[in-house]
């Protein structure tokens, strides 16, 4: 049997923010250079869609709450036909996909670790008391406050580039940001320094670049798979059953990584209260087959030491 693809058909959706855009050509690339038939110029279209994530730039997340601020635009177009496919940060992607969508495929992991920016001290000990800390993330501001509670975290929202010139307008003292988007833009000069898993957590599936399509949309599925990243999806696996158990999203003080050591799926997760005053971690050793089955494991042991209250500061 043959079937004639129409390649030209195949679009690509993706929020605007130049970050979106550099994993949205990250993924035609790879597209292309594994199928010789979407390696013409025009056979991969990119569509912008805007999120609600996108237009709303004055608030915390936290506050707007809702869950798929920044995918639900893009969810929307796909089951309506207008894409094909959808470039997302994991990080941003709810544990629970919309009916009809599915996520067949994750690219290599990029640097999990978070970038600690100041052009006043080199990491988060050696910042002066009182200091000033914009994040919109309440998993790092909570971190940082759990080590320094003389620390002052202010919201700071906005792209990568608009937080680096607020830095440099001394807005703030410092700001924290997933190395992988500065790797990805080609910005990591300006991380004074990494902070390694054991000072910052990182969030759930950082560093990740998920792909999704609709489920009955086999055409997608089958070019997909010559990009799927094995260890990767395994890793976000084990992060997001956690993440599910917990019930949270990115707007709660959750951080979580799972690192494959040859047979060997290390986890380890954090909940901390927002103050940074109360923090609960977990680790867990195991298969890689096991990874789900890890990730709600560990959530459920948090669960059970922290109580079910724990989040009840959530909006
Ligand atoms: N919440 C926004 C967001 N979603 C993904 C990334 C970075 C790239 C990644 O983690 O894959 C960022 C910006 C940041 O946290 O600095």
């Amino acid at each position: 049997m043959t079937k004639t693809v129409n390649t030209a058909q195949l679009t690509i959706g993706t929020r605007g923010s130049p970050l979106a855009l550099a994993q949205t050509h990250e993924t035609r690339d790879r597209l292309a250079a594994a199928w010789p038939v979407l390696a013409t110029a025009d056979a991969i279209a990119i569509q912008v869609i805007q999120t609600t994530g996108d237009l709303i730039q004055n608030r915390p997340l936290a506050e707007i709450g809702g869950k798929g601020l920044f995918t639900k635009e893009l969810d929307d177009s796909m089951l309506d036909g207008r894409i094909d496919l959808a470039v997302h940060s994991m990080k941003d992607v709810p544990t629970v996909l919309p009916d009809g969508i599915v996520l067949p495929c994750v690219l290599p992991r990029e640097d999990v670790r978070d970038a600690f920016l100041s052009l006043k001290a080199t990491g988060i000990a050696d910042l002066p008391a009182g200091a000033v800390i914009g994040t919109a993330s309440l998993r790092r501001g909570a971190q940082i406050l759990n080590r320094r509670p003389d620390l002052k975290v202010v919201n700071f929202r906005g792209n990568v580039q608009s937080r680096l010139r607020k830095l440099s307008e001394g807005v703030v003292d410092a700001t924290l940001l997933a190395m992988a988007g500065l790797n990805r833009l080609g910005l990591s000069e300006h991380a004074t320094s990494a902070l390694e898993a054991e000072e910052m957590l990182p969030a759930v599936a950082q560093g990740a670049i998920g792909i999704t399509c609709r489920a009955d949309d086999q055409r997608a599925l089958d070019f997909l798979a010559a990009l799927n990243c094995p260890q990767t999806m395994v890793r976000i696996t084990a992060e997001r059953a956690f993440l599910l158990t917990l019930d949270g999203s990115c707007r709660t003080p959750i951080a979580a990584l799972a690192e494959i050591d040859g047979g060997t799926l290390s986890f380890r997760g954090l909940i901390v209260s927002p103050d940074g005053r109360t923090i609960h971690a977990v680790s867990r050793r195991g298969s890689l087959a096991d990874a789900q089955a890890m990730g709600e494991d560990a959530g459920r042991e948090l669960i059970g030491v922290a109580g079910p209250g724990f989040f009840d500061f959530k909006a």
